[in-house]
Parts: structure tokens; C-alpha cells; sequence
């Protein structure tokens, strides 16, 4: 590591020469390269005799010597071996390290060429020797001194050891901490190859995308184009549609005063279609609550039938005439007429549409709030289904399917003026004085029986009887054709049981005019009687007796309940038969009554033509009371 602080050990190394070096090697290693040591120690053998005191004072090494000149002759000397090496040869190994002092004249050795002390030069040879002894022990000396000096270097250097120790430690754990740091750099290499591989990514996103920035800016100057010339249209608008707010406030203006006046209109309108119903009504009263009508059915075979003359001068009379012969036999024949006068007579030729148009101010007051009752009377096949409910086609439509679509067309009208109708229609059949639901679709075998019932407020209700919510024409007109079903059905069952059974058509208004806070209730009630026609006695037996003593019954006692209307009477019998106790409300002082009377024109019918003209002309003669509307 570059950081790791540079080892001090090196200085302490520069500070010792490599001669020093040398000289405190071990001894015995100089030992060996001293070319001395292998000659023979004669010295040694020697020692103890006499020499010269001048060889000796030559002899004797200066003692002005380097201290450093001896390390390794100490060393050799040491105590161990017992055996003294001669100065000389020791220093001579030593080259040029070992300077003699200047001017000394101590004889030299052999080697270096000093002179040698004789043997018998034992004193010199002791000189010798005790100068080098001196010498030795001041190289002892020094090299204690040098042994202090490195002691307390030592001691130095082992504290620097320790401090280097502990600064070791403290680099290993460095070094650990970098160790760690360096893994955590890896991760983050890692980490950062990965973030450079996603800058790549997004440099080529980054690329796409300004290209893409490019176009957008290339759209958004094409856009701010555009957007200037709507800014410009838009100012051309906004004056327009200024100039407009202006026209709108002054429409504005108008509406509210328009709008003022269409209340007021409405106001107006409202009175006049109360205005209008009294009128209506006031007509209708001029004209009679009860109308008889008088329609001679078509001979069968085409022509015209010669008993039965129509008033050319107006449509009002029919007169029968019949030419017999003369009982007495006098005269050849007598010619007999009747007269009848009634509300409307209606020839053969008459269109269903010109005997509807008649009775459709009856079915107007039904939606103004007044109970209608229309019914047809006379004998078997004179024409009573045919002027009740028609044909199929249109031109032969009866007056059922017309009143209907009156109804609701009138009621669609009126709902602009705020009148909302309700419309619940029933059909029932009296035969033999029972009563049979002609709208029931259930099993045959489950018919419910029915009862006549009156609610505390005079409501005529049938117990069991199907009432149909109906709001459309079409509705209507299916419940009609169900009716019929049902009618042929039991007319297969027995025959000709059509002609004997009573057929009513009701139709259930409830007008609401919420904003006026006005409603009205009434029952337009459509009848087509059984035939009329009497039967001789003896020729009536059985059912069909029993079938004809109801149909008279009741025929007769319509004419009565009529009658007792007309009269004012205390009590009307309603009750005594099922037809006139049905037919309660819509008889009567709160309703207007028309009676179809249908005339067969063949001759031979000529009796019950007259009988029928005769119940129908006395029913015409009766004026009922005025009739009250049921408004709240
Ligand atoms: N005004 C008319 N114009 C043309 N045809 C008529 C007219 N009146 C009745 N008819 C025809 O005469 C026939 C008998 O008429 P319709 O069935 O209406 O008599 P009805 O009195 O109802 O008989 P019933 O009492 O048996 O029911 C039918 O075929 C009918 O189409």
C-alpha cells in the first residue's frame, strides 16, 4: 500500500557502516578467512621468555588506536577458546580499517612486514601483550560503550517495534476496513456497471425519445398554427355568438312574454273546454238524455222492403204499412200503417260511419265525465252485433271499435291540456240471468261464478269479473276479439246462444288534470241485447222456455226501469233482472241513454218489427231526468 508509512529500520541500518558490520560479525566466520590462523602459533609457545625492551616498546600497538580497529580481535579472543591471537595478524586481515597511529614505530608484524621480537625478547613480547590487553580492554570498553549505545538503541527500536506493532494492527485492521470497503466498492462497481448499463438504456430512450420530441415539437408548431387561426375564428365567433346573446336576450324577452301568454291561453282554453262540455252537454240535453235510434237492416237479397217507408223530408219517421184482407170479406183488403217517430232513423243504405257519427257526441260526453249507456235492440238477426261491433274492415267497423278510438284519441288531445286518463275495461254476457266473464282466460272448468254488487257510492261492481287496464286502441280491440272467442265457444257448446244472451261492453274513464286540480269519472256502457222476438207459448219448451222467459224478463223490465225513470218514480226496479241492475249507472238521472232499435225489413217480420217500434217509440217518449256530471 502506497498509504503504509515507510519502515524506520532503514534509517537505523544506514547508521551502521558495513565495515561496523563486519566487525561485530561472529569470530569464528573472520576466523576463517584470517590467512593468520593457519600459522603455526609459535607465540604461544613462547610466551614466558625474555625479549629485548625496545622489541617490546616496537611491538606495543598505539593507544591512540580507533576503539573500532579491535571489535574483532575481542571477539576472537574471547574466553571461550583460552587462546590469544596475535594483534598483528588480526589487524593485518583488516586492510586499510585498522590504521596505525602516525609516526608509530612499534616493529611491524611478519605479515604487514613489521620486525618480529625475538624469542628471547620475552619482555617486549609481554609489552606486546600487555599493550594489546590494554588495548583490548579499551576496545572492551568501547565496545561496551557501543553495546550501551545499541542497547538503548534496541530498547528504542523495540518501543518502535511495539509502536510499529500496534501501528500494524491498526493498518490490518485498515486494512480489513478497506477490505470491506473494497467489497462494498465491488458491490457498488456492480451496482454501478448495472446503473451504467440502464444510463445506456436510457441514453437509446433518451435518443427515441427526442426523436419523438422532435416530431411532437414539429406537431405542437403545426398545432400552435392551427391555433391561431381558431384563435382568430374564435374571435369572429365570440363577437357572433355577443351579437347572438343580444338576439337571445330579446328572444329570451319574447318567450317569457309569449310563454305569459300562452298561460293566459291556457287559461282560456281550460274555460273554454268547461265552456264546451256545458254547451256539449246543454245539447245533448236539448236533444234528450234517453235517444232512440232507429236503423232498418238491408234485405237480404238486395232491393227494398215495401212495409217499411222512410220519410223522404226528413230521417226521422218510418211508417210500417201492411195491406191484409178483410175479415168481413166486404172489401177486398185492408191497408193498415204505423207510424214511428224517433230521434234518427237510419234507412238501409246508411254507412256505419253516418250512424257513428251520431252517437260519437254521446261517447264525447263519456270522456267530459257523464255516464253513456248505448244499446241495441230488436229481433234476432235484424242487425244488433252488426251496428254494435261490425265487420272486420274498416268501412264496416261497428260502434264499439269507433267509440274506442274516439276515447283515446280524445284523450290524447286533452292530454296536452294537462288531463291524464286511466282506462279499465270489462265484458261480461248475461244468459238466462246468469252472469259469464268474457275476458276470463283460466280453465273452463274453474269459472268463478259472479254476483252483482253496489259499493256505498252507487258503484255497480261484478264479484270475480276481470277488469282489464287498457291504454291503447289496440288493446281494447284484442280484449274485444278475446270476447268473441269466448262467445263462439259457447256457442258451438249450444246453438244460437248469442241471440238469447245479453253482451255488455264496459269502458271505465278516470280523468285527472292535476294542474287544475279537476277530475272526472264515468262508464261508457255498450250493449248488445239478446233478440227481442216473442214466441208463442206452446211452441217453447224446455231450455229454450226457460231462455225466453229471462230475455223477456229482462227486455221488459228495461222497458219498466226506463219507464220509471221517465216517470220520476220513488222506486225503479232495477233489481228485477240482472241486465237493469247492471246497467244501474248508466240509466238514469247521472247518464245519457241511446237505444239502437234494428228493424229486419223482410216481410215476414213484420210483426216484430211493429213490436219492436212500439217498446222503442214508448222508451223515446220517456224524457229522464238531466244528467249530472261526476267531476270533483
Ligand atoms: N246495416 C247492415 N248492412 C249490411 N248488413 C247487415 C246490416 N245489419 C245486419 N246485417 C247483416 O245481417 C246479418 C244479421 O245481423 P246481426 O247478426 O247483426 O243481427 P243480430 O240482431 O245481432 O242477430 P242476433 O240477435 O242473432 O245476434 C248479418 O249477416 C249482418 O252482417
Amino acid at each position: 500500500m502506497s498509504r503504509l508509512p515507510v519502515m524506520s529500520s532503514k534509517r537505523v541500518l544506514s547508521t551502521n557502516s558495513s565495515a561496523n558490520v563486519q566487525d561485530f560479525a561472529p569470530a569464528q566466520k573472520r576466523v576463517r578467512k584470517d590467512p593468520e590462523t593457519d600459522r603455526p602459533q609459535t607465540a604461544a609457545t613462547v610466551i614466558g621468555t625474555k625479549r629485548p625492551a625496545a622489541a617490546v616498546a616496537a611491538a606495543r600497538p598505539p593507544l591512540s588506536r580507533p576503539v573500532r580497529g579491535a571489535g574483532a580481535a575481542t571477539v576472537a579472543v574471547g574466553p571461550s577458546r583460552g587462546v590469544v591471537k596475535p594483534y598483528v595478524a588480526s589487524t593485518a586481515a583488516r586492510g586499510g580499517n585498522m590504521k596505525p597511529p602516525a609516526g608509530s614505530t612499534a616493529p611491524k608484524t611478519a605479515g604487514s612486514g613489521a620486525p618480529r621480537r625475538h624469542a628471547w625478547d620475552l619482555k617486549g613480547k609481554v609489552s606486546d601483550m600487555e599493550d594489546k590487553i590494554r588495548n583490548y580492554q579499551t576496545r572492551v570498553k568501547s565496545v561496551n560503550q557501543e553495546n550501551e549505545v545499541l542497547k538503548g538503541s534496541m530498547a528504542h527500536n523495540q518501543t518502535k517495534v511495539v509502536e510499529l506493532e500496534e501501528q500494524l494492527k491498526k493498518l490490518e485492521g485498515q486494512i480489513i476496513d478497506y477490505e470491506t470497503e473494497v467489497k462494498a466498492l465491488s458491490n457498488v462497481r456492480s451496482e454501478l456497471d448495472k446503473v451504467s448499463n440502464e444510463k445506456s438504456c436510457l441514453e437509446k430512450e433518451l435518443c427515441s425519445l427526442e426523436s419523438k420530441y422532435r416530431v411532437v415539437e414539429t406537431l405542437r408548431d403545426s398545432q400552435e398554427t392551427e391555433l391561431q387561426t381558431l384563435k382568430m375564428k374564435l374571435s369572429v365567433q365570440e363577437s357572433t355568438l355577443a351579437r347572438l346573446q343580444a338576439t337571445l336576450r330579446d328572444t329570451e324577452e319574447q318567450v317569457r312574454s309569449l310563454t305569459d301568454t300562452v298561460a293566459q291561453q291556457s287559461e282560456e282554453l281550460h274555460a273554454g273546454e268547461m265552456e264546451r262540455r256545458r254547451l256539449h252537454n246543454t245539447i245533448q240535453e236539448l236533444k234528450g238524455n234517453i235517444r232512440v235510434f232507429c236503423r232498418v237492416r238491408p234485405l237480404q237479397g238486395g232491393g227494398l222492403s215495401k212495409h217499411i217507408q222512410l220519410a223522404a223530408s226528413n230521417n226521422k219517421m218510418i211508417t210500417l204499412a201492411k195491406t191484409e184482407e178483410s175479415h168481413t170479406g166486404k172489401t177486398a183488403e185492408t191497408h193498415k200503417s204505423y207510424n214511428f217517430s224517433f230521434d234518427r232513423v237510419f234507412g238501409p243504405g246508411a254507412s256505419q260511419q253516418e250512424v257513428f257519427d251520431e252517437i260519437s257526441l254521446l261517447v264525447q260526453s263519456a270522456l267530459d265525465g257523464y255516464n253513456v249507456c248505448c244499446f241495441a235492440y230488436g229481433q234476432t238477426g235484424s242487425g244488433k252485433t252488426f251496428t254494435m261491433e261490425g265487420g272486420e274492415f274498416d268501412d264496416s267497423r261497428g260502434c264499439i271499435p269507433r267509440a274506442v278510438q274516439q276515447v283515446f284519441r280524445a284523450a290524447e288531445k286533452l292530454g296536452a291540456q294537462g288531463w291524464e286518463f286511466t282506462f279499465t275495461a270489462s265484458f261480461v254476457e248475461i244468459y238466462n240471468e246468469t252472469l259469464r266473464d268474457l275476458l276470463y282466460t283460466g280453465k273452463g272448468s274453474k269459472r268463478p261464478e259472479h254476483e252483482i254488487r253496489k259499493s256505498a257510492s252507487n258503484e255497480v261492481t261484478i264479484t270475480n269479473l276481470s277488469y282489464r287496464k287498457v291504454s291503447t286502441e289496440d288493446e281494447v280491440l284484442g280484449l274485444i276479439a278475446l270476447a268473441n272467442h269466448n262467445r263462439a265457444t259457447a256457442q258451438t257448446a249450444q246453438n244460437d246462444r248469442s241471440s238469447r244472451s245479453h253482451s255488455v261492453f264496459q269502458l271505465d274513464i278516470e280523468g285527472v288534470n292535476a294542474g287544475r286540480e279537476v277530475k272526472c269519472k264515468s262508464t261508457l256502457c255498450l250493449v248488445d241485447l239478446a233478440g227481442s222476438e216473442r214466441m208463442v207459448k206452446s211452441q217453447s219448451q224446455g231450455e229454450r222456455f226457460k231462455e225466453m222467459t229471462a230475455i223477456n224478463g229482462s227486455l221488459s223490465n228495461l222497458g219498466i226501469v226506463i219507464s220509471a225513470l221517465a216517470n220520476k218514480e220513488s222506486h225503479i226496479p232495477y233489481r228485477n233482472s240482472k241486465l237493469t241492475y247492471l246497467l244501474q249507472g248508466c240509466l238514469g238521472g247521472n247518464s245519457k241513454t241511446l237505444m239502437f232499435v234494428n228493424v229486419a225489413p223482410e216481410p215476414d217480420s213484420f210483426g216484430e218489427t211493429l213490436n219492436s217500434l212500439r217498446f222503442a217509440s214508448k222508451v223515446n217518449d220517456c224524457v229522464i231526468g238531466t244528467a249530472s256530471v261526476n267531476r270533483k
